[in-house]
């Protein structure tokens, strides 16, 4: 069984410490928005999808135990107003990821509808909150599988060299169980092929500074035995050269796709697209709908974030001297100068150009004749694009 990072069962949320990783897995209990937006901002949750989801049930969490204690108010916009202003607050964790403000703006659309019904009380609307959310669970879950489906198949048939029949792919960062709710997104294209017998190998990036790729992507792909070898990020280029390395695609996830195509995502992801165009290689962004974004227009208006310089003069590992690896707690080594300026976006901008084709559980959307992304049409129908 994959790896879990968010487990939900009757209003109990436990997600797995991700700052723990690769070294500890201990699960610890959310019980309130305010828990939530701690676990989010600190990083013990990471990936767009996953965030959102923990945002959410994080608040139906909070909300279950206040309907068992009797303690919600019977009026049913008091309710509301207590929710949306948890919404709000909730969105304040983290901003480039659109996943966190899209999935608040659908509970607050459903929790308003409920608000709003002849006979409705404080405890409908604290219900109907926590269907919706538990809905974007298991609907996250169910996308992740087709766009694994999908991602995998465009790239047995557009991707491979000639004469091989199996893929071998590069990604970025972490976008599986761990980032989502399960699956994941550019990792479940590569589960898919897996599943399929049509992968040949992975390599994954260690994802400078904050090394998701080596402690969480690494760590779920020695967990499935999927075939794979990590790099450094600096090693791509060198990796792409190698003819014998035959790389089929480059598949990574995205924290916010603009209308145009442009992707947001982990920083280092530009630079690899940028190798993939040189290289002929396809360059391909697997991200659910609800990381596309049709209020931004392009990249430019992404809002990106940047984080504290720590991460770049700092590494994380387990405690020296401690035996069993397993028993460790994770201390903070200094790598860089004292004194020394850091700049640390934590995100970058892939422009659309460089974008192949973006892998959404409806389907894969490619360039139109005019060079462009028409995402607009994926909102239109559920049927494959
Ligand atoms: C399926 S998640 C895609 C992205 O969210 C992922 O690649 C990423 O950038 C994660 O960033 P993080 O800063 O660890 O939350």
């Amino acid at each position: 069984m994959s790896l879990q990072a968010i487990k939900y069962s009757n209003g109990q949320l436990h997600i797995l410490d991700q700052l723990k990783l690769p070294f500890v897995e201990e699960y610890i209990p959310i019980r309130t928005a305010e828990e939530g937006w701690h676990a989010i901002k600190e990083m013990q949750v990471r990936g767009a999808p996953a965030i959102a989801i923990v945002a959410a049930l994080s608040l139906a969490s909070e909300l279950s135990k206040l309907l068992t204690d009797d303690a919600i108010t019977t009026n049913a916009v008091e309710v509301q107003n207590f929710i949306v202003g948890k919404l709000h607050y909730l969105i304040t964790s983290r901003p480039t990821a659109v996943n966190l403000s899209d999935a608040c703006r659908k509970l607050e659309i459903s929790v308003s509808g409920e608000a709003n019904r002849h006979n409705a009380t404080g405890q409908s609307v604290a219900l109907v909150f926590i269907r919706t959310a538990e809905s974007m669970l298991a609907q996250d879950l169910e996308d992740n599988k087709s766009i694994g489906n999908h991602g995998a198949e465009w790239i047995i048939k557009h991707a491979l060299w000639s004469g091989e029949s199996q893929a071998t792919v590069l990604t970025h960062c972490n976008t599986g169980s761990l980032a989502t709710s399960g699956y994941g997104t550019a990792l479940g294209v590569i589960r898919s092929l897996a599943e399929s017998d049509t992968l040949r190998h992975v390599f994954c990036t260690e994802t400078r500074p904050y090394n998701q790729g080596s402690r969480l992507t690494a760590f779920e792909l020695v967990h499935d035995h999927i075939p794979a070898t990590l790099i450094t990020d600096s090693m791509a280029a060198a990796l792409l050269a190698k003819e014998d390395s035959k790389i089929s695609a480059i598949v990574v996830g995205a924290d916010r796709v603009a209308a145009n195509g442009d992707t947001a995502n982990k920083i280092g992801t530009y630079s690899l697209a940028v190798l993939a165009k040189y290289h002929q290689v396809k360059f391909l962004v697997a991200a659910p709908r609800t990381t596309i974004d049709l209020e931004t227009k392009s990249g430019k208006d992404i809002i990106i974030e940047e984080r504290s310089g720590s991460e770049v003069t700092m590494v994380r590992g387990p405690c020296a001297n401690k035996g069993d690896i397993k028993e460790t707690n994770v201390e903070t080594i200094r790598i860089a100068a004292d004194g020394i300026n850091v700049w640390n976006p934590a995100f970058d901008v892939t422009p659309a150009t460089l974008i192949d084709g973006i892998i959404t559980e409806v389907g894969v959307v490619e360039k139109s004749d005019d060079g462009t992304f028409h995402l607009d049409s994926i909102f239109e129908s559920s049927s494959p694009v």
